[in-house]
């Protein structure tokens, strides 16, 4: 068991993630920040300053576990107070499972800013993966706008609502193409084109150099603020492996859906014409689309990477086409031999997703209840029995039966809230994702759920409204263990796990605005059982007052 120690720095900086000059935030002057690479078991000690001058700061370890310390979970208002500027905090935590995870902001809309990176876990020494692969590549997926996420989040806080709109560009590794058109360098014989392929600029595209007649792991993330994207590499198949740190029977893919918050290993063998290039693509799914399509070059060696490939990139399945997804996600189930989940639940929790007005505001709401964070961190509020910090209580089980998941409400308006589900310490809970009809006519969108802390069985999919004879397709035998899954338009996702993390852990949907206009719930179990928490974790609101008081007696 090894430690690892980083000290890092967050600051924005000036860059060109798609050719257009703008501001990320960098973690040590790089963007995307720098990959974390560890063993399973390892211990990461990352010492965040923060370098921003007016703004506060978290990082969250994306599908990491935080067994023992969910005070490192890195979520504002939740786990922790966010770090003000010039002040540094210790992330301490283990890394318990090998797998392909990421880290972002977990504040305000600062993933959307560029704050995030690579998580790397290997296996522990010793131990084998269930596969085999002669070198590996890491393709961290995210959308980008030519707009602040300040100003974007505005425009979500505003009456009328602004939406911030498609993205303006895809990026791999951070480097997209804004407004370049492929065409131009397949329709005619000219060798400059409009979009700036091969030479040393920060949106060049990342390049992977291959030797024909290998295996390659290509590890996959999408961060996305809101883009659910499909990936293909261009003449090759790729076999699913892996996703969210949780090993899959092994199948093969064309192309893949990949949601905000998932992440995946495919195994990629270099098969075809080595003295060709080949594009790897993203494009946006599930939205009707605005946005070209993300790129990055498979470089065949000794073929010069600045070769354009002569097939232009693949095409992805049309935006809407949802059979196609669901069919993918069919296909994901987990290895055999992979822990199984409990045969029955504790308590089952209904969460219908809706979006809603309050006093004229747009939102998204769950059970009627959009979420508010309080200025207490509830892991300090709960521990502390701070009762006055948020709602006590509890949000609803289950939304009124005759409500009609299929058309408009025929009352649009929520309320806002801050309360917990308390969930019995190592008790099994099944949460059943029941999407709607949005506030416009004929509008369902497709919503990804992230939960932290835990693992999840998705125990199956299916369309309009969950009934309670829904439970006889669930799949018990070898449902696929994840962090996050999606919700398809008007359809029910239902997904189960067992509460044996002591800590409060969000819930949300991971489309970044869609968060940001309260769409998400608080989980909270055993926390009496949470050990010493670093003062540093809770030196806000009422923690902060509590520890003024305990001084000054
Ligand atoms: O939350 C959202 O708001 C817009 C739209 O519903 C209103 O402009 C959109 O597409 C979302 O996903």
């Amino acid at each position: 068991q090894n430690r690892h120690f980083y000290k890092w720095e967050v600051e924005y900086m000036y860059w060109s993630p798609d050719c257009i000059e703008g501001v990320v935030m960098a973690i040590n002057g790089q963007f995307p920040g720098p990959t974390i690479r560890a063993r399973a078991g390892d211990k990461v000690h990352i010492e965040l300053t923060n370098k921003l001058h007016t703004e506060g700061v978290v990082i969250h370890w994306h599908g990491i576990s935080q067994k023992g310390t969910p005070w490192a979970d890195g979520t504002a208002s939740i786990s922790q107070c966010v770090i003000n500027p010039g002040e540094t905090f210790v992330y301490r935590f283990q890394l318990d499972k090998a797998g392909t995870y990421f880290y972002h902001g977990h504040y305000g809309m600062q993933r959307s800013a560029g704050l995030y990176g690579s998580l790397i876990v290997d296996v522990a020494k010793g131990e084998k993966e269930p596969f085999h692969y002669d070198g590996e590549f890491n393709l961290l997926l995210s959308d980008w706008w030519h707009t602040s996420v300040h100003e974007q989040g505005v425009g979500l806080y505003s009456k009328p609502f602004r939406w911030i709109g498609e993205p303006k560009s895809l990026l791999i590794n951070g480097r997209g193409q804004y407004n370049c058109s492929l065409a131009a360098h397949y329709s005619s014989n000219s060798s400059t084109g409009p979009c700036k392929l091969t030479g040393a600029e920060q949106c060049a595209p990342q390049v992977l150099r291959v030797l024909p007649n290998k295996t390659y792991r290509i590890r996959v993330a999408s961060t996305t603020a809101l883009a659910s994207l499909n990936l293909a590499i261009g003449n090759h198949k790729m076999v699913v492996v892996e996703a969210d740190g949780n090993y899959v029977q092994p199948f093969a893919v064309d192309e893949l859906d990949i949601y905000s918050g998932e992440t995946y290993s495919v195994l990629l063998t270099t098969n075809q014409q080595p003295s060709n290039n080949y594009w790897v693509s993203t494009s946006v799914r599930g939205r009707e689309p605005h946005t070209p399509q993300g790129l990055a070059i498979l470089n065949y060696l000794p073929t010069t990477a600045s070769k354009i490939p002569v097939s232009p990139p693949p095409v992805a399945p049309l935006w809407n086409n949802y059979t196609h997804s669901k069919l993918f996600t069919s296909k994901i189930v987990a290895l055999m031999g992979s822990p199984r989940p409990p045969p029955t639940y504790y308590r089952r929790i209904v969460l219908l997703n809706t979006q809603n007005y309050i006093k004229g505001y747009k939102k998204w709401a769950i059970n009627n209840i959009s979420l508010t964070l309080p200025s207490t961190p509830y892991l300090g509020s709960i521990k502390y029995g701070l009762n006055s910090a948020f709602d006590q209580t509890s949000p609803p089980e289950y939304y009124p039966m005759d409500y009609n998941v299929m058309v408009q409400a025929p009352n649009q308006n929520a309320t806002y809230g801050s309360g917990v589900y308390m969930l019995e310490l190592n008790s099994t809970v099944d949460l059943i994702l029941q999407n709607a009809n949005a506030l416009d006519k004929n509008v369902s969108e497709i919503h990804p759920w992230h939960l932290h802390g835990h693992n999840f069985w998705v125990l199956g999919y299916g369309e309009g409204k969950f009934t309670v004879k829904d439970e006889r397709s669930f799949n018990l035998k070898n449902p696929p263990l994840r962090n996050t899954a999606v919700i398809f338009p008007y359809g029910w996702t239902a997904l189960r796990f067992v509460a044996d993390n002591p800590g409060v852990w969000a819930f949300h949907c991971h489309i970044e605005p869609h968060l940001h206009m309260g769409m998400g719930v608080v989980l909270a179990e055993g926390v009496h059982l949470v050990g010493k928490i670093p003062n540093e974790a809770l030196t806000c609101g009422l923690t902060a007052k509590m520890f003024l008081n305990n001084n000054n007696h």
